[in-house]
């Protein structure tokens, strides 16, 4: 009998899971509300084995869902705070990928932050269950902690939403029934200080974005970047919009940003079960599959509207679209 969550749209072999993930997410939660006063948690910690600075709460988080998903039925634990998977469960039936905290960069300032988690079946080893295509999730979801601390699941039928009543210390599924994020939205969210790094067709498409009403899309655009990308994600799928991490210059950003097993998989899924689309840029990211467990890809997502229009882009030759680049008239409608 689950505790912390309403367990009515939750597989039953996976309860155990969801009632671990929902007690720490709790815990997590009153943590961060105290702020400083439950001490230093944005304090440097070193580094991890991919040159990722880590903070206190980082780590804090890693060994707290490591330690409450024992018994719960995973197998395997693979943590962006961990060079290599663990085996929690030798019989476990399930392998669960996890960043612990995401958008370590506010945690100091007050600005939501979150947990995103996947499940896949459990194979014979680490890599046969994690480094398969994306599209073979059975759930994936991520807790916000904002002003609200939600959870956003799915189980492979529609993405609901959860929402901490504190009171009772259980995540409580808000009335309306299924996410569906909204198709019209003039919102994007893309991080602009690397501008000069990204890839020619990103670069026209934010143009055409920035050029307003006076430009090819003839409509204002208004543009937001938490840098936590489950803030970006929880307001995406409730207003809509699109975002962008994309491949870029800079050294160690050639597949952008973002991992491919704990943050875009189990967002693509999400994102996907709310009506949105997810892609590299051209291809879905469910229909891909890590080369490692700590693999980037670059990362679009939101209304399928507007991720088919950026994969446009990137289907011009690349002298079209240097030239597109160059001039923006070419492509007006
Ligand atoms: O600082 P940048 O380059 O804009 O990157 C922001 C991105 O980095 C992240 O914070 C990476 O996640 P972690 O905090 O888990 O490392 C994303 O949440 C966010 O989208
Ligand atoms: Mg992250
Ligand atoms: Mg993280």
């Amino acid at each position: 009998m689950a505790r912390t969550i309403d367990p009515r749209r939750i597989p039953a072999s996976l309860c155990p899971i969801m009632e671990a993930l929902c007690t720490v997410g709790i815990d997590l939660a009153d943590r961060i509300a105290m702020g400083g006063l439950a001490g230093d948690m944005a304090a440097s910690m070193g580094t991890n084995t991919d040159g990722d600075g880590q903070k206190a709460l980082d780590l804090i988080a890693d060994d707290a869902f490591h330690l409450a998903l024992r018994g719960t039925g995973i197998r395997y634990y693979a943590s962006e705070e961990q060079q290599d998977v663990a085996e929690i469960d030798t019989d476990g039936a399930f392998a669960l990928a996890i960043d612990p905290l995401d958008g370590s960069s506010n945690i100091d300032v007050n600005v939501s932050i979150g947990t995103i988690f996947s499940i896949f079946p459990a194979a014979a080893t680490a890599e046969e269950s994690l480094l398969r295509p994306a599209r073979d999730q059975i759930a994936a979801g991520y807790i916000i902690y904002g002003p609200q601390t939600n959870l956003v699941v799915t189980f492979g039928d529609g993405a609901f939403l959860y929402v901490l009543d504190r009171a009772k210390g259980r995540f409580v599924e808000t009335p309306g029934g299924p996410i569906r994020m909204p198709v019209a939205s003039q919102e994007f969210a893309i991080n602009a200080s690397n501008y000069r790094h990204w890839p020619d067709p990103v670069r026209a498409y934010i143009d055409d974005c920035l050029a307003g009403a006076e430009g090819p899309r003839a409509r204002d655009y208004n543009m937001r970047w938490v840098a936590s990308l489950v803030a970006e994600t929880h307001r995406i799928i409730t207003r809509g919009g699109i975002f962008l991490y994309p491949s870029d210059k800079r050294p160690g950003y050639q597949s952008g940003r973002l991992r491919m097993v704990y943050e875009c998989a189990p967002i693509a899924f999400l994102v996907e079960q709310a009506g949105g689309a997810a892609t590299d840029g051209m291809e879905p990211i469910l229909t891909q599959a890590a080369q490692s467990l700590h693999a980037r890809t670059p990362f679009v997502f939101g209304s399928p509207e507007k991720v088919g229009q950026l994969a446009v882009y990137h289907d011009l030759p690349p002298l079209e679209a240097a030239a597109l680049f160059a001039n923006r008239g070419l492509f007006r409608k």
